[in-house]
């Protein structure tokens, strides 16, 4: 009885003492935060809510409605939401004085990657080692790599197509663009970073052969893995100092098993990488420019850190482009003047080559609307939706006019600020035309999918080589229809934020 009665106060009074002193370091404000609109009542008293909202899977959204009342909103105790262009240069700049915030410290082990690490110095050494791997002129000589992929979904898609004159709909099998879209692009990523041929677009599927930590084999799904494993941590790092605990009481969810999953996933590959390295093999890849640089010189890394790299490249390489390129194809089936500008400037490029199945990368790298087409799906729907906070410097830091106190939390929301009606007009439209006028160098400094500044995006060039080439090869090769016309993806957000299936007929041109 004792025992129950103990158990039964602790319980009652744990949270009472918790919002009691939460409540009195409100009253408090010692960083003088009150004076911003908060997210809701409770987000000036704890981080539950925001917590809550990433447990949901929509952090954008509740986001996005509130800064239609507010250009700065407090989203937890320490953390402040901007939606404006100023704030954006302030935050993310070249010589901005904030560094990458405690939430990119959750859940990690000794060894950091380029996008996690908030040493400034760490991160300067990361990205000088890893620029020539990344640049466009390193990336050119891969095109083989991205055209052999793009060559295997097309072959995969021709067995898809109906034709327009038969009698369908009750037994046409419709694609899931979304989940080829993540095959193609995880592929693709294997190949550019590690030469590894996994051919998973031919096998229609994304099981992988990895080993666990004790040497033993198993098979898992990429996709599954990955999603499983960002969307149980995005959900617990915005609160950095719980997230251990929070792992601990959570023990049965099986996205933690996810998680294991996907660090053998990349431990593997990049043990099979080194071990081909080890046999003699010259390969070219962005691994190679781990190993040493491009005059031959090691780098001598520890396994560790290139496996975090690895990591990043295998993640962010994979999921922010399999996204974009789901977005993007479903915007141009449910904009057709767009879709066919976009097709007749395609036609026009590829017109006179003897093979165009797959676009040349030369023919279409400079066409304005593909470029346009691109952008306007990343303001539209950008796959990292919110996830780039940051912190002030400790002497604090000026905002928009405001005096932001040091070690604080503070972000630009990228659905809302490429939303932004002061800065876009028709901004819920899907109008490539935006990006062709007058006014487009403008509109550059509301345009965050890549982040900006020092920590922006370093696969930028793999991104638009990708869609620029999958995209055209795509709209001349097919037509398009949604399986209803109505149809509309369901959003879900983790560290990205990814639409659920897009099922889709495809017809071939030349055959209607
Ligand atoms: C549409 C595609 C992509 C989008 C929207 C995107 C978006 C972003 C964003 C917003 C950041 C900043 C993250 C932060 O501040 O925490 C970032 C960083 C990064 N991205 Fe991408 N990305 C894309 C494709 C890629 C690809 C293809 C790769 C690599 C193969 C890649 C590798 C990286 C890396 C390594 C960083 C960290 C850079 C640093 O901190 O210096 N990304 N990306």
């Amino acid at each position: 009885m004792l025992y129950i009665t103990f158990v039964a106060v602790t319980v009652v009074l744990c949270p009472v003492a918790y919002f009691g002193f939460c409540f009195i370091v409100y009253l408090y404000d010692a960083k003088a935060l009150r004076r911003f609109q908060n997210l809701s009542f409770l987000s000036g008293l704890s981080d539950i809510q925001w917590v809550w909202e990433s447990i949901r899977g929509r952090r954008y959204k509740t986001l996005h409605m509130a800064h239609q009342n507010a250009t700065i909103v407090r989203v937890a105790p320490n953390v402040l939401s901007f939606n404006h262009p100023k704030a954006a240069t302030a935050i993310y700049g070249h010589g901005t004085p904030t560094t990458k915030s405690p939430f990119y410290d959750a859940g990690h082990g000794h060894f950091k990657n380029v996008a996690d690490t908030r040493d400034k110095e760490e991160h300067s050494r990361k990205r000088r080692l890893l620029a020539t791997g990344y640049a466009l002129t390193t990336l050119l000589r891969w095109e083989d790599k991205v055209a052999s992929r793009i060559n295997a979904l097309l072959n995969q898609y021709d067995k898809f197509c109906l034709r327009l004159d038969v009698a369908r709909r009750a037994d046409a099998i419709p694609v899931d663009h979304r989940r080829w879209m993540d095959i193609f692009t995880i592929d693709a990523i294997h190949d550019i970073g590690l030469s590894a041929n996994l051919r998973l677009i031919e096998k229609g599927d994304d099981l992988i052969e990895v080993q666990n930590s004790r040497g033993q084999s198993y098979q898992c799904q990429f996709r599954k893995s990955l999603w499983g494993n960002l969307r149980i941590h995005a959900s617990f790092a915005w609160a950095p100092r719980w997230y251990g605990l929070l792992k601990r009481l959570t023990w049965w969810d099986s996205r933690w098993q996810d998680n294991v999953a996907f660090n053998d996933i990349v431990a593997t590959a990049c043990k099979h990488r080194i071990q081909r390295h080890l046999a003699g093999e010259k390969l070219d890849d962005f691994f190679s420019f781990l190993l040493g640089d491009k005059n031959g010189v090691p780098n001598m890394l520890m396994l560790g850190e290139m496996t975090a790299e690895c990591s990043v490249m295998l993640n962010a390489g994979s999921e922010t482009t399999g996204i974009a390129l789901s977005n993007l194809l479903y915007l141009l089936i449910v904009n057709p003047n767009a879709l066919e500008r976009l097709r007749r400037e395609v036609d026009e490029a590829l017109d006179g080559i003897e093979d165009t199945k797959v676009a040349p990368f030369a023919r279409i790298r400079y066409l304005p609307y593909l470029k346009a087409c691109i952008d306007e799906g990343l303001r539209l729907l950008p796959p990292s939706a919110t996830t780039t906070p940051r912190y002030t410097p400790p002497s604090g830091q000026d905002i928009m006019g405001y005096w932001i106190p040091g070690n604080t939390e503070v972000l630009c929301p990228t659905y809302s600020l490429q939303r932004n009606p002061e800065i876009f007009s028709n901004p819920d439209v899907f109008e490539p035309e935006r990006w062709l006028s007058d006014n487009a160098k403008d509109l550059h400094t509301s345009f965050l999918p890549f982040s900006a500044g020092p920590r922006a995006c370093i696969g930028r060039n793999i991104t638009y080589m990708e869609q620029q080439m999958l995209i055209a090869s795509l709209v001349h090769r097919y037509t398009f229809e949604l399986i209803a016309p109505d149809f509309k993806p369901a959003y879900e957000e983790a560290v990205t934020c990814s639409p659920g299936p897009i099922p889709i007929y495809l017809f071939r041109r030349d055959e209607t």
